[in-house]
């Protein structure tokens, strides 16, 4: 596979943007380094470089692209967005309709707001829990991506009750400080920091399916614990479901796991891959917010027409019938195809799968935190990537990400991946 102009692309773009890339995921350091391939255009399951060269989709741009690229149904949205305006700075019909459509498919969702990434929805739940408990600290778990606003780039510290150290240069200490990390699916180490920091804590944020060290579901009965807890020390569950809202069924990942979180951020899916973000959850909380309330959230560009039509297009085609059955189905494919492969190979993996999304580690470990994800083969990992890149396969350039299907993707295309697949892991 050719990659010239992609190579010739990535060099000029280093000299205007930074590491050439507009987010850090983008770059190959973490496989071994070199030029990302640079895409031209997407259709369905596939993209295209500008080489020319085509790519089996599972990176779905970091998960928003569940129905594929260029899904007719959006870009007619997008299309008539563009057309009737974009950005009108007032309220819109569009945002009542996707509020409602929100609330519909998921009941702990008294009200929502919109923003424009899912950054800025769990930074604003990070407010509102501050504003409503009047308690300053918040506990995260290790590992667990939340965005990249201050409060959530703070590393785990030594122990499960050592306060947060910052993960970011620019992070100041005082802010990191706020911040307790302890591991996931760990009840031990979660009560040893509630009985410490307890009664100071404004909320927990939790990812309830984590897609951030791969696919980790928790184990039976720690988020209910971690639940019963936080009402009973009167710090709010918030839950970011940035990755997971619509990407297991039409709804949040909390009503599949029959958890009622205080506040729940969204955003990915939502926006049918444009930019957008969402926060909601019980009145009392929300009404914190102003106008009515004295916890400030803004936003220009907040609700904007174009991402609101294409988020209630999207959404219109995820609510047809079957489409997440079809996920997991070709989601098993591939996961018994390729544990098969590894096995005839003589590879050693561990595969977390949740329908459609899935991880595969290279470990003979039990994947469910993110120290166990942390001590699995990067290396062998980096090596496993291009190896997929070279056959026309795409996934994200980290062992920590998950591989996401689309509702585009079909047997064919699973076939095609498994041979893929199968030809790295002999090469391996
Ligand atoms: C669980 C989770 N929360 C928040 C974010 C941040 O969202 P955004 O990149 O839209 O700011 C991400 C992004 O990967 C995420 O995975
Ligand atoms: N799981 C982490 C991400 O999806 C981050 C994407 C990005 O910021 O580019």
């Amino acid at each position: 596979m050719n990659h010239t102009k992609s190579e010739q692309l990535h060099e000029e773009a280093l000299q205007h943007i930074v590491g050439g890339v507009n987010s850090p995921s983008r770059s190959y350091k973490a496989v071994g380094g070199g030029a990302p391939v640079v895409m031209a255009r997407g259709k369905g399951a596939y993209f295209w470089d500008v080489d020319g060269n085509r790519y089996i989709d599972y990176l779905a741009a970091y998960g928003p692209i569940v129905t594929g690229h260029g899904h007719p149904h959006i870009a007619k949205a997008i299309a008539h967005a563009a057309e009737t305006g974009v950005l009108f700075g007032t309220p819109t019909e569009h945002e009542i309709t996707f509020a409602k459509m929100l609330k519909e498919a998921i009941p702990t969702l008294d009200k929502v707001r919109f923003n424009n990434s899912g950054t800025e929805a769990v930074m604003t739940c990070v407010r509102v829990a501050r504003a409503f408990t009047g308690r300053t600290k918040i506990m995260k778990f290790a590992g667990c991506y939340h965005g990249h606003f201050d409060q959530v780039l703070v590393a785990a510290g030594s122990g499960p009750a050592t306060l947060g150290t910052p993960d970011s240069a620019g992070v100041p200490t005082s802010v990191a400080t706020e911040v307790i990390t302890v591991p996931f699916n760990n009840v031990e180490a979660f009560d040893e920091a509630v009985t410490v920091w307890g009664d100071q804590l404004a909320g927990i944020l939790i990812e309830p399916i984590v897609g951030n060290f791969g696919i980790v579901e928790p184990n039976p009965g720690f988020l209910e614990h971690v639940h019963a807890v936080a009402k009973e020390k009167g710090f709010l569950t918030i839950h970011d479901e940035v990755i997971t809202a619509f990407r297991f069924h039409y709804g949040a990942a909390h009503t599949m796991l029959g958890l009622t979180p205080d506040l729940v951020a969204m955003g990915k899916v939502i926006g049918g891959g444009l930019p957008i973000g969402a926060y909601g959850g019980r009145k009392e909380v929300m009404d914190t917010v102003a106008p009515l309330g004295p916890a400030y959230q803004a936003g220009t560009m907040a609700g904007n027409p174009a991402s609101m039509q294409a988020g209630i297009a999207c959404l219109e085609v995820l609510k047809q019938p079957g489409i997440y059955d079809e996920m997991d189905r070709l989601g098993a494919l591939l996961e018994q195809g390729i544990l098969a492969s590894a096995k005839k190979h003589g590879v050693t993996i561990t595969l977390n799968r949740l329908k459609g999304a899935f991880a595969v580690y290279f470990t003979d470990e039990k994947v469910e935190n993110y120290e166990q994800a942390e001590n699995t083969d990067g290396e062998t990992f980096g090596r496993f990537f291009k190896l997929l890149v070279s056959q026309g396969i795409n996934l994200a350039p980290s062992k920590y990400e998950a591989w996401f299907l689309t509702t585009e993707h079909t047997e064919a295309d699973v076939e095609e991946t498994l041979k893929a697949v199968d030809y790295a892991f002999s090469k391996l």
